[in-house]
């Protein structure tokens, strides 16, 4: 009899058995593990161009100007532009930056081509009049390419590779008011044998002989990402080791992400030895993506160490990146997502309020689950703490002390945070700050019948004795009662009216400061009573603290009245 798991197979593609495991690399005594990262590495964005490339729509050259506009604001010193002969608005786009004077004097552009003749010659076209640029040039060259793509063996590559490096030198003769810096680019490397590629390197150098001064960038591209970023960063060590003329070569990454790796795979190769890293902001870019700037960068910044980019504007950057690229920024997205800075659950609410509490002005940041403060990037710490049904009592004290200057005392908290669970429950979703407010009014404050108070004096002797009018449904009697304190003389006071035992069991109170002027207008007084053996609690404000007081503890008691009757009656 056939399993269902036989049946299964039986009808599925899902074979695991047509793939295989990616080699490892022999490099037994590997150095990256031990290093760590203490600055940012040189930056290049490629969104103009990898980005670009990888849109259902490519930018327009509107939507390429406000992205460069952009990326010069965050900090950016190298920027690829594009593949300015491959398409006309990507020519344009070279064009107008060099001819309208847009590229600052520390900024340098960089542009791609692929290793032929023609497309070379048209590249130094768009660059002509150029103070400075990058002119980088590939071919692919792993092993999947060579047979099957270009059909060639491991010469006829190589001859791409030295071909189009010749071209490039010669090309750049011809502008000698530029100053040029060359990169090569083994694209696929990660598919690539090790051997080859520092081959293939080397001969690409023997060609443009860069020094020390004048040194050239050799770009290592995971183009695929094809193993754990352990065996990247092996790749990276081996080929560092390996190639010749080391000193004036500025080592580069380029990890896509389609294993979910790429700022893991592109952190570690900086530890294996790379000095410069390919990215796009968001990560936008072929398949899975390019290699998210933003969340490597922002791994530095949470370690201490500068990214030497500007990214405290993080709404600006998320409004940009989606005008230009059309694409939504997830709501988790490290560090930029509008979520990432919520926590709806219960014992994380809790932990962030007892650490932004004990706080204080110039303290390392040390706040558990919030890996870095969400002001430095323009979030306010208002969206820290967001309450639904995975929330507890810390949630909603935080937001209603945060929205309305209330702070419960925990008895209260305890209290109170069923109500506003079950609340979420019944909605399914997300219960604002005006809700549980409302909430809270509907539970301890708004009770003022059947009984409410109206003047009253109280008489300080060895005791307390109150004198007040009591409004029983509308109808003044009066309220005599004595006791420590002036709760403890109404309680007996009501007891002795209704004949019910009234204990007050905690009390607290505060002033409240007012959310614009931030001076102490009222005071809030929380009262829990022990009534007839059950407990209530109430709460109310008012200018004078002793008249919020007994309002807090009448609206305990018009609870137990409300519910029973039947004691108001007799
Ligand atoms: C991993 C990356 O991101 S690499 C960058 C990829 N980006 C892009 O391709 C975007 C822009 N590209 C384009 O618009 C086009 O590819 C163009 C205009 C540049 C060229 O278009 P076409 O001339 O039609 O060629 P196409 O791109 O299809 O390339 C195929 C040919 O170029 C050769 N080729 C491809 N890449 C390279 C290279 N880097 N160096 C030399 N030759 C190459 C191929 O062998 C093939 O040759 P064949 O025609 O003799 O079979
Ligand atoms: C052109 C190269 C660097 C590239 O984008 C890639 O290999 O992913
Ligand atoms: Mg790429």
């Amino acid at each position: 009899m056939q399993s269902d798991q036989d049946n299964a197979n039986q009808t599925s593609n899902f074979t695991h058995e047509k793939y295989r495991p990616f080699p490892k690399v022999s490099l037994p005594d590997r150095q990256w593990p031990d290093q760590e990262i203490t600055a940012a590495p040189l930056w290049c964005s490629v969104d103009l161009r990898d980005g670009n490339q990888a849109l259902i729509e490519p930018m327009s050259v509107t939507q390429k100007k406000l992205m460069f506009s952009l990326l010069v604001k965050i900090g950016f010193k190298e920027i690829e532009v594009g593949f300015p002969a491959a398409s006309q608005p990507d020519f344009d786009f070279v064009r107008w930056l060099i001819e309208a004077e847009q590229i600052p004097e520390d900024v340098t552009i960089q542009v791609l081509t692929q290793a032929r003749p023609e497309l070379i010659e048209r590249t130094f076209d768009a660059l002509r009049g150029v103070h400075r640029a990058v002119v980088h040039v590939y071919n692919s060259t792993s092993t999947v390419q060579r047979q099957q793509v270009f059909e060639m063996d491991r010469e006829g590559i190589k001859n791409i590779a030295i071909r189009g490096a010749q071209k490039v030198q010669e090309q750049a003769a011809r502008y000698p008011e530029t100053e040029w810096v060359f990169q090569y680019s083994p694209e696929s490397f990660t598919g690539t044998e090790l051997d080859y590629a520092v081959d293939v390197v080397n001969a690409v150098t023997a060609i443009w002989q860069p020094t020390k001064q004048n040194p050239v960038i050799i770009n290592l591209p995971a183009t695929v990402e094809m193993a754990t970023p352990n065996i990247f960063a092996d790749q990276i060590e081996w080929f560092n080791r390996q190639v010749e003329r080391r000193e004036a070569i500025i080592l580069s990454v380029h990890t896509h992400n389609d294993r979910g790796c790429a700022v893991a795979a592109a952190e570690l190769a900086v530890m294996a030895g790379a000095d410069r890293v390919e990215g796009t902001l968001m990560g936008n870019g072929e398949r899975t993506g390019n290699m998210d700037i933003i969340t490597m960068a922002m791994n530095l910044y949470s370690q201490g160490i500068d990214p030497e980019l500007q990214l405290g504007d993080m709404d600006e950057i998320i409004r940009v990146v989606r005008e230009c690229t059309q694409l939504p920024v997830h709501p988790r997205h490290p560090y930029a997502g509008e979520l990432v800075y919520t926590a709806f659950s219960g014992s994380h609410q809790d932990a962030i309020k007892k650490c932004l509490a004990k706080r204080k002005t110039g303290d390392a940041w040390n706040v558990a689950y919030l890996p870095i403060d969400p002001a430095d990037i323009g979030r306010s710490y208002q969206e820290v703490i967001r309450v639904n049904s995975q929330s507890g009592k810390g949630g909603v004290a935080y937001m209603l002390e945060r929205d309305y200057g209330l702070a419960l005392p925990r008895w209260l908290q305890i209290d109170f945070s069923p109500m506003v669970q079950q609340a979420a429950e019944v909605s399914g979703g997300e219960v604002t700050g005006a809700q549980i407010r409302q909430l809270f009014d509907q539970r301890y404050v708004n009770h003022n019948a059947p009984v409410c108070i109206g003047a009253f004096e109280v008489k300080r002797t060895t005791h307390d004795e109150l004198h007040a009018q009591l409004f029983i449904d509308g109808q003044m009697n009066e309220l005599n009662g004595i006791g420590h304190g002036s709760l403890d003389a109404l309680a007996n006071g009501l007891k002795q009216q209704f004949g019910i035992d009234i204990v007050v069991q905690e009390y607290s109170e505060h002033a409240i400061k007012d959310g614009t002027s931030g001076t102490e207008a009222d005071a809030i007084a929380y009262v829990q009573a022990r009534i007839a053996g059950e407990l209530y609690c109430g709460a109310a404000i008012h200018e004078d603290i002793m008249t919020a007081s007994i309002n807090a503890l009448l609206c305990a008691a018009n609870q137990y009245l409300a519910e029973h009757q039947q004691a108001v009656a007799c």
